[in-house]
């Protein structure tokens, strides 16, 4: 066959294939693109993040929860600039976090991003009241005096401690500190607000305080709010909580508000494997216990969905049951507790010949 004049150029398919994929997460505010971390410690290698992907649009409102160790901590020392990673690609807004330099790591931290401890001794200075310790970092960015007291004024007021105006921390509750730390993380207006453990002293009434006022933060004044935490109750107050494990995100439960029929409102809490840029899902350590999946698996394409097989002899004719398969995303099922495994759904007969899977290949995937 002769080569038409219609036929695209090499350029030209270039041009298109750049145009039909775009940059991996260019619509988000946020966006951790296969993040690494590798710690030296005593000649031991830690992989404390492992291709972590993670994505977080502007106006969000994100907790970010795991085991000890699952790689939280370093997640957010790298988000906020105190921290560069071995390997990957992080961008908050316009930041690139590899690429800055120690100046503009000052700036990105003093303009772009707030901050909220889980010690409440680092977030407020022990001799200055809330107003004072609002005022404080308004003051270093050279806001006139007037302007300093009526910013504090109002965020004090958002956060609902406007009564600790001036009220030293020893004289404030651990809930009030922490409430007063989130106006003091908000002073300079910043796009994003990232919270470490904030009610990791607190008792589960006056988490409870904190976490609304992270809420009403995010829905009042927009600021794009990440929150890592241990604190299980965290998933009713946010609207997606990710799960880190080993260093990857590993499941999300996304909260909904669903309208019935009748006019009621509900939320519906749905949990979700995520799906890596490289294919990969982490399988629930209940999914590969009850059906003693190790090693390598067999995959097998479906209609709707991907199922996946223990690498042992099938029987002869295994008969697809008559119950209709799951819906994508395969095996999700709706759950409040983020750390809950979602319920394994009935495994089919694959309907054509299955490739086998290695530990490091997709393990599921749609
Ligand atoms: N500075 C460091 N040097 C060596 N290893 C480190 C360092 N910081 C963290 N690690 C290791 O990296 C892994 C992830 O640690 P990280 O603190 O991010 O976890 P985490 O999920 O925040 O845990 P926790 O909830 O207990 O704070 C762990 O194995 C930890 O021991």
């Amino acid at each position: 066959m002769t080569a038409t004049v219609d036929e695209p150029t090499l350029t030209t398919l270039e041009e298109r294939a750049r145009a039909g994929t775009g940059t991996f997460g260019e619509d988000h505010l946020i966006v951790c693109d296969s993040l690494v971390r590798i710690y030296q410690s005593e000649g031991v290698e830690v992989q404390a993040l492992q291709g972590l992907d993670l994505l977080v649009e502007q106006g969000e409102l994100v907790a970010i929860v795991g085991a000890s160790g699952s790689g939280k901590s370093t997640l957010l020392s790298v988000l906020s600039g105190l921290d560069v990673p071995t390997a990957g690609r992080v961008r908050v807004g316009d930041w690139d976090l590899m690429a800055m330099s120690a100046r503009q790591r000052v700036d990105y931290r003093r303009s772009m991003v707030g901050f909220v401890w889980q010690q409440t001794a680092r977030n407020l200075v022990p001799y200055l009241t809330s107003t004072e310790n609002v005022a404080f970092p308004l003051a270093l960015a050279g806001i006139r005096r007037r302007d300093r007291a009526r910013r504090a004024a109002e965020l004090l007021d958002v956060l609902g401690v406007g009564y600790c105006a001036d009220r030293r921390p020893g004289q404030m509750s651990g809930g009030e500190q922490q409430r007063v730390a989130i106006a003091v993380g908000l002073a300079n207006a910043p796009q994003v607000l990232f919270a470490d453990e904030p009610t990791g002293e607190l008792d589960t009434a006056t988490s409870h305080d904190v976490l609304e006022g992270l809420r009403t933060v995010n829905r009042e004044l927009g600021t794009t709010v990440v929150v890592v935490t241990h604190d299980p109750g965290v998933s009713e107050h946010v609207q997606r909580t990710v799960a880190i494990r080993d260093g990857r995100t590993s499941s999300e439960v996304v909260r909904r508000t669903q309208t019935h029929d009748d006019g009621t409102e509900h939320v519906v809490a749905e949990e979700f494997a995520v799906l890596d840029r490289a294919g990969r899902v982490q399988l629930p350590q209940e999914y590969r216990e009850t059906l003693e999946l190790a090693g390598r698996v067999r995959l097998a394409l479906e209609e709707s969905h991907v199922s996946v097989w223990p690498d042992r002899p099938r029987p002869a004719a295994a008969p697809a049951p008559a119950a209709p398969a799951p819906t994508a995303p395969a095996a999700v099922a709706p759950a409040e507790d983020p750390g809950a495994a979602p319920t394994p759904a009935a495994p089919r007969a694959p309907r054509q010949a299955a490739p086998t899977a290695g530990p490091d290949d997709a393990e599921e995937t749609r």
